[in-house]
C-alpha cells in the first residue's frame, strides 16, 4: 500500500519536474502532468479576435437592430400600457445613464403581471429604470489585458472554448414521443435579439452538447429530464428557453388573488446551494441583460428584508433555493400560480430525501400550476434512476436527453487514486501542494473533505504550515461562506477546504485541482465534486486519498475511471474485485447489474419499469437498500448538509 502510495507521489514529482524543464513556464493544468494527459492533449486553438468586436455588434442596415427592439410581447399592449412605457432604446440611453449603468425597459413596461401585479410596485410611472451591466467586471479584464497586451490573462476571458472539441464525439440518447431535433449554431435558434446580444457578450461561439440539443427541446414547449457531463453548460441550456419564452410569450394576466406585496413570478429555478442559487442569478442576470426580464435571488442565512424588497421591485425569473421559498410562499409574499418555467438544477438532489419534502411541497401543494400547464426541466449531471422515476411525477410528456453516460464524469479531468492512511493524509497533501507549489503555476486547489470540523482543522493546519487557506461548511454563517468563496475565486487564499456545500454546481475558473482528501460514500457526489475542475472544456486533476475506511467505493471508482477512459491502479482494480468490497451492497454506488445507470439510461425503457409512476416503490430505489442508501450518506449527514430532513442549516 505504502508503495502504491509512493509510486503515485512520485509520479506527480516527475510530472512536475518535467513541467520545471519546460523554456516557457506552464499556464495550464496540462501542462502540469503532460505525462498523463499528453495522449489526450489537444492544441489550444489561436486566439480569437479582441472581444470588442463581438461585444459591440454594428446594427444591421435594415433588419431589426437593438435600438428598435421591443420584447414581442409588449408589442400588442394597449395604447395607455405603451404611452406609459415607450420602449426600450439602447442606443438611445436615458440622460442619467452612467458608465456601467444601462438603460432598461423600465418596470411598467415589461412583464405585465408578473412584474408586481399586486406586488407593489410602481405602475407607468417610470419609464427607464437603472440595470447594473452584469459584464461590466469582465469588460473590465478585458480592456485591462488588452491594454497590458497580456494574452494569457486575455485568454481567461474567453468562453469559446478552448477545448470544446473534446465534448464533440460525446454519445447523446434521447427518448420520449416527436424529440425536436438538435441544432449546431446559436443562429439556428430564434432566441430573440437582445438574448442574441448577451450570448455574444457572454462570448459563447457556439452551443455545448448539451444546449443543442435542450434548447430547441424546451423552445418547443416540451417537458425535460436532462443529464450533462460537469461543467458542460447546463445552466444556460435552461436559461436560455426561459428567458427567451418570458420576452416572447404573452402578457402575464393580474392575479386576482393575493396581497398588494405579493410577486408573482412567471418562471422558477431551485437549486441545493445558496452559492449555487447566487450563481445562478448572476449567470440569469447577464442572459437577461437589457432583455426586460427581471431576475431576483431567494436563499437562506442572508437577511430577508433586502430580498423583499427586490421582489417588490418585481420579479419575472425567481431563483431559490427550497428553504427561504417556502418562508416567503408562507408569508404570501411570493405566490406560484403565475409560474409557466420551472426548472430545478441538480434536479436528483433536489429529489434525494435530504430535499424532497420541500421541493414537493413547492411544486406539487402550493398554487402552482400542474404539469402540462407549466413547462418542466430538470437537469443534473447525476440522475440515479430511482430519482428519475420520482422525478416523471413533475413532468408530463417529457423528453429524456443523456448526453454521454448518466452519472460519468468528463475525461477532461484526469483522476488520480492514492492509497493513503488516514494518519498520513496530511503529509501527503502537503506534498501535493508542494509540487504544484514548485511549478510556480498561481491556481487554485480544493479539497473536500467529510466533516465540517475536520475542515476547520485542515484549513487552520494549512494556514500554520504556509499555505493560505479558507474553508466553507454548514456551520459557518453565510457572511463567512460568501467572503471565504470571494478570496478563493479571487486567489488570496488559493486553497479552499470544503464540504459536500461545495460540491455541486459551483463555477469557479481556475480551479485546477480537487483533493479527495476524505472520499464520500457516494459516487455521484465525487462526479460533482471533481466537477469543479475540467470545466468548460477546460482540463483538470482530481486526486482522492483512498484507504480501508473507503473500500465500499472501490468498485464504482474503478467503474467511473475505467469509463472515462482514465487508468485504473491495480491495486484498486483487486480492491474492486473484492465480493465485499465492490459497494454492490445496493443503493446509490450499484454502476452495474440489476439494470442500474450503466444499462440503459432513461427510466422508461427499462424492462422493470412500468411507464410514469409504475415501478415506484420496487426495483432499486427501495431495493438493494443496505448501504449507500439515501438518507445514510454520510456526506450529507455528516458533511456539509446536515442530514436528512435537515437541508435547512444551509439553505
Ligand atoms: N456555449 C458555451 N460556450 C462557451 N462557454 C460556455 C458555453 N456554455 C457554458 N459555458 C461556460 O461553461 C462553464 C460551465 O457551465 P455551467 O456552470 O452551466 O456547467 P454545468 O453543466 O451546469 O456544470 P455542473 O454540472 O457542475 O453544474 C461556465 O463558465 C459557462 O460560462
Amino acid at each position: 500500500m505504502n508503495q502504491a502510495k509512493h509510486h503515485f507521489s512520485s509520479s506527480f514529482s516527475a510530472a512536475a519536474a518535467a513541467v520545471r524543464r519546460r523554456a516557457d513556464p506552464p499556464r495550464h493544468v496540462d501542462d502540469l502532468l503532460p505525462h498523463v494527459l499528453g495522449r489526450r492533449r489537444r492544441r489550444r486553438a489561436p486566439l480569437p479576435p479582441p472581444p470588442a468586436a463581438v461585444s459591440a455588434p454594428a446594427p444591421a442596415a435594415n433588419g431589426p437592430t437593438r435600438s428598435s427592439y421591443v420584447p414581442p410581447h409588449l408589442r400588442n399592449r394597449s395604447s395607455s400600457a405603451s404611452a406609459a412605457a415607450p420602449p426600450p432604446s439602447a442606443a438611445a440611453p436615458p440622460p442619467r445613464a452612467a458608465p456601467g449603468l444601462l438603460s432598461r425597459p423600465g418596470p411598467g413596461a415589461v412583464g405585465g403581471g408578473s412584474f408586481g401585479a399586486g406586488a407593489g410596485r410602481p405602475r407607468g410611472g417610470r419609464a427607464w429604470d437603472r440595470e447594473p451591466n452584469p459584464f461590466a467586471e469582465s469588460d473590465a479584464a478585458d480592456a485591462a489585458a488588452a491594454a497590458a497586451a497580456d494574452p494569457a490573462l486575455f485568454e481567461d476571458h474567453q468562453n469559446t472554448g478552448i477545448n470544446f472539441d473534446a465534448y464533440e464525439d460525446i454519445p447523446v440518447e434521447t427518448s420520449g414521443r416527436e424529440v425536436p431535433p438538435p441544432v449546431s449554431t446559436f443562429a439556428e435558434i430564434d432566441l430573440g435579439a437582445a438574448l442574441n446580444d448577451n450570448v455574444r457578450r457572454c462570448k459563447y461561439v457556439r452551443p455545448t452538447p448539451v444546449q443543442r440539443h435542450a434548447i430547441p427541446i424546451s423552445l418547443a414547449g416540451r417537458d425535460l429530464m436532462a443529464c450533462a457531463q460537469t461543467g458542460s453548460g447546463k445552466t444556460a441550456a435552461f436559461c436560455f428557453p426561459i428567458i427567451s419564452g418570458i420576452m416572447k410569450g404573452p402578457p402575464a394576466a393580474r392575479p386576482q388573488r393575493g396581497g398588494m406585496r405579493t410577486a408573482y413570478p412567471l418562471a422558477l429555478i431551485l437549486s441545493p446551494t445558496r452559492e449555487l442559487s447566487m450563481q445562478i442569478h448572476e449567470e440569469a442576470r447577464k442572459f437577461s441583460y437589457q432583455t426586460g426580464v427581471r431576475v431576483v435571488v431567494a436563499y437562506g442565512g442572508a437577511p430577508i428584508t433586502q430580498q423583499l424588497r427586490d421582489l417588490e421591485r418585481g420579479v419575472d425569473i425567481l431563483v431559490a433555493t427550497p428553504g427561504r421559498l417556502v418562508d416567503l410562499l408562507e408569508r404570501a409574499r411570493v405566490s406560484l400560480q403565475s409560474i409557466r418555467y420551472l426548472a430545478l438544477d441538480e434536479a436528483d438532489r433536489m429529489l434525494d430525501m435530504g430535499f424532497e419534502p420541500q421541493v414537493r411541497r413547492i411544486v406539487e401543494q402550493m398554487d402552482m400550476p400542474p404539469p402540462g400547464v407549466r413547462q418542466t426541466m430538470l437537469f443534473s449531471a447525476t440522475f440515479p434512476k430511482e430519482i428519475q422515476r420520482m422525478a416523471s411525477d413533475f413532468l408530463e410528456n417529457y423528453i429524456f436527453l443523456a448526453v454521454g453516460r448518466v452519472g460519468s464524469s468528463t475525461e477532461l479531468i484526469v483522476q488520480r487514486i492514492e492509497f493513503v492512511q488516514e494518519a498520513d493524509k496530511r503529509s501527503h497533501l502537503m506534498d501535493l501542494l508542494h509540487a504544484q507549489r514548485d511549478t510556480g503555476k498561481q491556481t487554485l486547489t480544493l479539497v473536500f473533505v467529510e466533516t465540517k470540523r475536520g475542515a476547520d482543522s485542515l484549513e487552520s493546519w494549512l494556514c500554520m504550515n504556509g499555505f493560505p487557506a479558507t474553508s466553507i461548511h454548514g456551520d459557518r454563517n453565510q457572511q463567512e461562506r460568501e467572503y471565504a468563496l470571494r478570496t478563493f475565486k479571487s486567489g488570496k487564499t488559493p486553497i479552499l477546504v470544503a464540504t459536500d456545500v461545495a460540491a455541486r454546481g459551483l463555477d469557479i475558473p481556475h480551479v485546477a485541482h480537487v483533493v479527495n482528501f476524505d472520499l464520500p460514500n457516494d459516487i455521484d457526489d465525487y462526479v460533482h465534486r471533481i466537477g469543479r475542475t475540467g470545466r468548460a472544456g477546460k482540463s483538470g486533476l482530481a486526486t482522492a486519498f483512498f484507504n480501508e475506511n473507503n473500500s465500499n467505493m472501490a468498485r464504482p471508482l474503478a467503474e467511473l475511471m475505467q469509463e472515462s477512459n482514465q487508468e485504473v491502479p491495480a491495486w484498486l482494480s483487486r480492491y474492486a474485485a473484492r465480493p465485499s468490497y465492490g459497494g454492490g451492497g445496493g443503493g446509490r454506488n450499484r454502476r452495474s447489474g440489476g439494470g442500474s445507470r450503466f444499462g440503459g439510461r432513461d427510466f422508461r425503457n427499462d424492462s422493470s419499469s412500468f411507464g410514469k409512476g409504475g415501478a415506484r416503490g420496487s426495483g432499486d430505489y427501495y431495493g438493494g437498500g443496505s448501504s449507500g442508501g439515501y438518507g445514510g450518506s454520510s456526506s450529507y449527514g455528516g458533511g456539509g448538509y446536515g442530514g436528512a430532513g435537515a437541508p435547512s442549516a444551509w439553505d
